[in-house]
Order: structure tokens, then sequence, then C-alpha cells
């Protein structure tokens, strides 16, 4: 038996971590902090984090194959170059909700964009309900909505055999399946294959494991909870010693350390005496299960 270590690694004060994504060419871990506009890359040979700030809140970082990254910014998929501090705009969406900014995103097993919308939170969980809808980024550059009405739009990954597209609306307290069409980019027949229990709180980020299991992370929660998405059951809980967990994703060598990612903004003085490394990027090594390579979008 292996046995599980949990360590902040990087003592950053992210209002709110999000997205973190290996990057296996540069041995480095992107991540984003959405409401301070920054992109990061954490280059773990160097040890240096590098960090660009843009013009609008950043919600999500993916690599591209042309090379650079993608990201959620605003209302705007963008592509960024990073030796330029710049970021050019590809597709705007929900042009007619102003309040409306892109939350999660990840690109699917085919190098489509996927990302979702939310309002603008007046605080953490706070926010106009159902203003939020599901976005793809073809390689083409055209966007298609999938759904709307979602309150915080969140987590999303593919089963192993690309068959089905797992998401997350964090209010929805579930995490829910469709069945995928690769060829397409199609998603239907969505149902629920998990809801958390109370003390877990809100799902927000995931990532599916080489086992072809989720890893949620727990909003007010403190912790990652891996899912079997086939039998409904959770299989294993990692608290940590943070309450705003908010993603995760594997990384480092072949892909067998998981990183998390989490907020310090709606903690209040007593409770960041309580938990001094929110906002941090945590590593815990030890899971005995290995992650999957991100994929670079193809546009
Ligand atoms: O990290 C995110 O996905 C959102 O941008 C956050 O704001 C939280 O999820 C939300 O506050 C939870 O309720
Ligand atoms: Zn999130």
């Amino acid at each position: 038996m292996s046995s599980v270590t949990i360590e902040c690694v990087l003592p950053e004060h992210c209002r709110c971590g999000e997205s973190p994504v290996w990057e296996e060419a540069s041995n480095s871990l992107l991540f984003v902090d959405i409401p301070s506009k920054k992109l990061c890359r954490w280059d773990l040979l160097s040890k240096q984090v590098h960090r660009l700030t843009l013009d609008a809140p950043v919600s999500s970082v993916a690599l591209r194959q042309a090379g650079g990254y993608v990201a959620t910014v605003g209302t705007k998929f963008c592509a960024v170059d990073w030796e330029d501090q710049s970021a050019s705009v590809l597709a705007t969406i929900d042009e007619d909700k102003k309040n409306n900014r892109f939350n999660d995103g990840k690109v699917d097993p085919a190098g489509r964009y996927f990302a979702g919308t939310m309002a603008e939170e007046t605080a953490p969980g706070v926010l106009e309900r159902r203003q939020g809808s599901l976005y793809c980024l073809f390689p083409d550059h055209h966007v298609e909505k999938y759904f709307d009405q979602v309150d915080i739009s969140n987590g999303l990954d593919w089963s192993l055999d690309r068959k089905i597209f797992y998401y997350i609306d964090s209010l929805s307290y579930s995490v829910d399946a469709f069945d995928y069409d690769l060829q397409t980019g199609k998603i239907s027949n969505r149902r629920s294959v998990y809801k958390l229990e109370k003390d877990e709180q809100i799902p927000d980020g995931m990532c599916i494991d080489a086992e072809g299991k989720l890893w949620v992370a727990c909003y007010n929660g403190g912790r990652v909870i891996r899912l079997d998405p086939e039998t409904g059951k959770r299989l294993q809980t990692v608290k940590l010693p943070v309450d705003k967990t908010t993603s995760c994703c594997f990384g480092g060598k072949d892909y067998s350390e998981m990183y998390v990612t989490c907020a310090r903004e709606g903690i209040d003085p007593e409770g960041l005496l309580r938990q001094p490394e929110a906002g941090g990027i945590f590593k815990i090594t030890g899971l005995g299960v290995k992650g999957i390579p991100p994929r670079p979008y193809i546009g």
C-alpha cells in the first residue's frame, strides 16, 4: 500500500486558483487565478513562476498544437502568445449577457475546446442563477452552444473510450454524464452519475484518471474525491488543509502526481489563520493511480 502525501508545493495566494494543466514539454504546471486575470506557468525545473496578466478574468487554459496556449478570458476564447505577452481573440460568446464570464474549460479527445459560462459572482457562490451556457470552440474557430440554463459551469472531462462526456454544473451538486460523439462533438442523453453528500459541499473542477475514475475537487469541502462513474460510488476521499479546493489534474513523472488548485478569496481572517496556505498549489503523491496527458487544441 502506498501512502498518500499532501504538500503545498507553491505558496501562491491565488484569489481563485483554477484550471491546472500539466505541460510535459516544459515540465511545467499551468494554472490561472481567475479574478486576478492571471495566467501562470510554474516551471518545476527552474522553480520559477511566470505570470501573464490579461485584461479580463482568465478562467481556463489549454495547450495549443500550433504552439502557445489557448485560454478563456472574460467572454472570449483567446490564443495566448507568452513571448509577446499578448492574447488574440478567436471567438466571443454571451454578447447579450454583459455580466457573464467564462468559467472552467478543457480540450476534448479530438482537439476541440469546451468551456462554459456563468454570471459574475458578487461573493463566492453568490450570483444570478441560470445565466450560463456550455460552448465548444471547434478547430475552425466557429463556436457552438450546447445548452443554457447553467448556474456555474465547471469541471469537465471525457471517458477513456471517448464515448462519455462528464460535466459539472456546481449548484446542481451533481456530476453528470452525456453520451459523446467524438466525430461530431455532439452530446446527448444527460444523466447524473453522482450526487454530492452534504459535507462534500460544491463540486468544482474534475479530471479523469488512467483507470477511468473521476476526481472531483470539492469547493468548501477541502478535499478531492474519486468516483466510479459506472457504479455511482465514491471510492476515495483525500482531504486537504484548505477548504476552497477548486480543481485538480495529474502531472509530473508519468502523470503519477496530482496537482490541486484552491481559492483564498472568501475566507475570513480567522479562517486564514487555520489555513494559511489557502490559494497555494498542492501536490498529492502516493495515490497509486496515474492520470492521462492533456490534449492540445488543434485549431
Ligand atoms: O472556481 C470556479 O469554478 C468558480 O469560478 C468559483 O467562483 C467557484 O467555483 C464558486 O465560487 C463555487 O461556488
Ligand atoms: Zn471551477
